[in-house]
């Protein structure tokens, strides 16, 4: 797979705070998107998985080869680690074996009869990772993948996402903490940064100070 964007500008609030960006990302290659709080990495992560439409800019790859995974795991609580899987191999057109796959790589075995409703905060952030194994997209877009995982949780997803790069798939991921991914490249969102006349887009003085 191959995804380029050209000149996207992205809105939060109606508000414009990217413009501008282009990169292009191959098959077997990670982008982490690196920038401050409120920058807008989730906006523009969102607008490339087509949850909202992009202000300006082309992104030369179809939301139906993109697989999301944001801050809200989008688990349903009544059912458990191996129902939710499967449901979402039912939404993504995989199967059983996609399931199975994705309880092994990220370790959910002992708690696949567990409702998700039961399940602590990291158990709950790997079954959500685990929910992109079954889409059987190729790329992956990571909003803060890690929150909630503990240092050994963290190795487990970062394996994952290597496997899934050797595979021939990529991710573009927005996080702060570094997964030791060799094949990952950096995009400094800085000089993107919206400078609209409104506050949204502009920095404060005390966002600069700590930008
Ligand atoms: N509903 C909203 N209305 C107006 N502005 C918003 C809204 N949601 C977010 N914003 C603003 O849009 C900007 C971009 O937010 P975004 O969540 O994309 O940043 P981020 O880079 O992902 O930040 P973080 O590192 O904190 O997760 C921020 O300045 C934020 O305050």
């Amino acid at each position: 797979m191959e995804m380029t964007v050209h000149g996207l500008a992205c809105a939060r609030g109606g508000i414009t705070v990217l413009e501008g960006v282009g990169f292009a990302l191959r098959g077997g290659r990670a982008l982490v998107l690196r920038g401050p709080n409120g920058i807008g990495k989730t906006t523009m992560l969102r607008t490339i998985a087509g949850l909202q439409p992009a202000v300006a800019g082309e992104i030369g790859l179809p939301p139906e080869s993109i697989a999301y995974a944001a801050h809200s795991d989008g688990l349903k609580a009544t059912l458990t680690v191996t129902e939710n899987l499967s449901f979402w191999a039912s939404v993504y057109g995989t199967g059983p074996d996609a399931v199975e796959a994705a309880i092994t790589g990220m370790n959910l075995g002992i708690l696949r009869d567990r409702q998700a409703a039961n399940l602590s905060a990291g158990q709950k952030r790997r079954l959500g990772l685990a929910r992109l194994l079954v889409t059987g997209r190729p790329l992956w877009v990571l909003d803060e993948p890690t929150v909630s995982l503990d240092a050994e949780s963290v190795r487990l997803f970062a394996g994952v996402v290597r496997r899934h790069l050797a595979e021939g798939g990529a991710a573009l991921i927005a996080t702060h903490i570094d997964l030791g991914l060799d094949e990952a490249e950096v995009l400094d969102l800085g000089p993107f940064r919206a400078r609209s006349p409104s506050e949204g887009g502009a920095l404060s003085a005390f966002d600069e100070a700590f930008a």
